[in-house]
């Protein structure tokens, strides 16, 4: 049993062999966060209940309005992706997690690549590491890309490939359906919608990212007496292979952040894990997202925020470990097409100014690394100076006007 400083570190993706860690090791133990508590957000929880939106509803647009301006986030329902492909996913990103190390790291991410198996793009702003796997796929390349795990292309590659190429096609048509949802919240009327769409194409040119994460620590070596409850994965008691994080109170499942994009959609499995900020008063806190069966998240992202101009708001959000039951989450990216510069919509800002400057998504990137690299984004979030106030413009500057409604191809 090695100790944590005996550890392999991975030089590609950051990892340590958590499969053989007794204890959360320095490289791995995050500061500060407890720094805020932590509140359920189920249905029960007064104003901290997580909004949901049932997209069948008649006033479902009223519902989004409220919670992007207020939360960044919601829960949505009766959005017609079947529960059962939902079940079938997650099974198969299961399966495909519990692939021996050496399979996965087939598919590594090296560097700045966008895609492949490894911790998400924002592991390399930080010095201390997730507890946890993850996967970024182009939905539209899946099958030479998981052919790097399968390089078989047998049976367990051939159903992974369909059950998520049948889930993109539902998850596309619902985004696209959202976006227009997204419009009609902001207040905008038929022919309006109509005419940013005819001019800027947002809808038929978003690009999409697939993330897949594991939060989940194999430590086989773990006495068999500590090893409190029933495994979800493999439903033994005492013979697990998939046990748990040794201190999920030091540990972190995925740092918090914004998203980056326009928005996610995010499944996740039935064990909670997903926290979203929200200021004071009366204090500032994290807001635990309840695991609803069949609902799907919805994340607003930073160019959002921008193309809104300011109304509907990113939200700040990570993701923590659990002690008993791994969790699985899939986020579903929607953003502009690359070369698109993103701006305040100009049906948003009428007769008022824009509150930020246009800019490629590739641009804000540079950005947000750069506001990463002073000081780290958390610290930053709570007291100022995020990628976004980066980009914002100053109400005496009159150079802003040139900025609205600048989203083109
Ligand atoms: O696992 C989660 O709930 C959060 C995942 C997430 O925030 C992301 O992939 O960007
Ligand atoms: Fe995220």
């Amino acid at each position: 049993m090695p100790t944590p400083s005996k550890l392999n570190k991975d030089p590609h993706n950051h990892y340590f062999d958590l499969g053989a860690a007794r204890q959360v090791p320095e490289t791995h133990a995050w500061e500060g966060l407890h720094e805020h508590p932590v509140v359920d957000g189920g249905v029960g929880a007064g104003e901290d209940a997580v909004p949901v939106v049932d997209m069948q509803d008649p006033h479902a647009a009223e519902a989004v309005a409220r919670a992007s301006e207020q939360w960044g986030a919601f829960l949505l329902q009766g959005h017609g992706v079947p529960r059962e492909l939902l079940a079938r996913v997650e099974a198969g990103i299961a399966g495909m997690f519990a692939l021996p190390k050496t399979d996965k790291m087939r598919a590594a991410r090296q560097g700045g690549d966008p895609y492949g198996y490894g911790l998400p793009h924002i592991a390399l702003y930080f010095s201390k590491t997730m507890w946890s796997e993850g996967y970024s796929l182009s939905p539209t390349n899946l099958r030479p890309e998981l052919r790097k795990i399968w390089p078989d292309a047998g049976h367990d590659y051939s159903q992974f490939c369909g059950v998520m190429e049948e889930f993109h096609k539902e998850m596309r048509a619902l985004a696209d359906k959202l976006m227009e949802l997204f419009l009609v919240a902001l207040g905008l009327t038929g022919p309006q919608i109509a005419g940013v769409e005819a001019e800027h194409k947002l809808t038929e040119t978003m690009s999409e990212t697939i993330h897949l994460n594991w939060y989940v620590v194999q430590m086989a070596t773990l006495p068999a007496a500590t090893r409190v409850s029933t495994c979800l994965t493999c439903t033994l008691l005492h013979a697990c292979r998939y046990p748990k994080c040794p201190d999920p109170k030091r540990a972190l499942g995925m740092k918090a952040h914004t998203d980056s994009g326009f928005f996610a959609l995010l499944m996740q499995s039935q064990v909670p894990g997903l926290h979203l900020f929200r200021h004071g008063p009366p204090a500032d806190r994290w807001v635990e997202v309840p695991a609803v069966p069949g609902a799907l998240v919805v994340n607003i992202g930073d160019l959002f925020q921008i193309l809104t101009n300011g109304r509907f708001r990113s939200v700040y959000h990570r993701a923590v470990v659990n002690r008993d039951r791994e969790r699985i989450s899939l986020a579903y990216f929607l953003g502009p097409a690359a070369n698109a510069k993103v701006g305040p919509l100009k049906e948003v800002v009428g007769g008022g100014r824009p509150a930020y400057r246009a800019l490629t998504w590739p641009e804000y990137i540079i950005v947000r690394k750069e506001a990463f690299a002073n000081g780290g984004a958390d610290l930053e979030f709570t007291k100022g100076g995020t990628a976004l106030e980066m980009v914002s413009i100053n109400p005496d500057d009159d150079d802003g006007m040139d900025d609205q409604g600048d989203i083109s191809s």
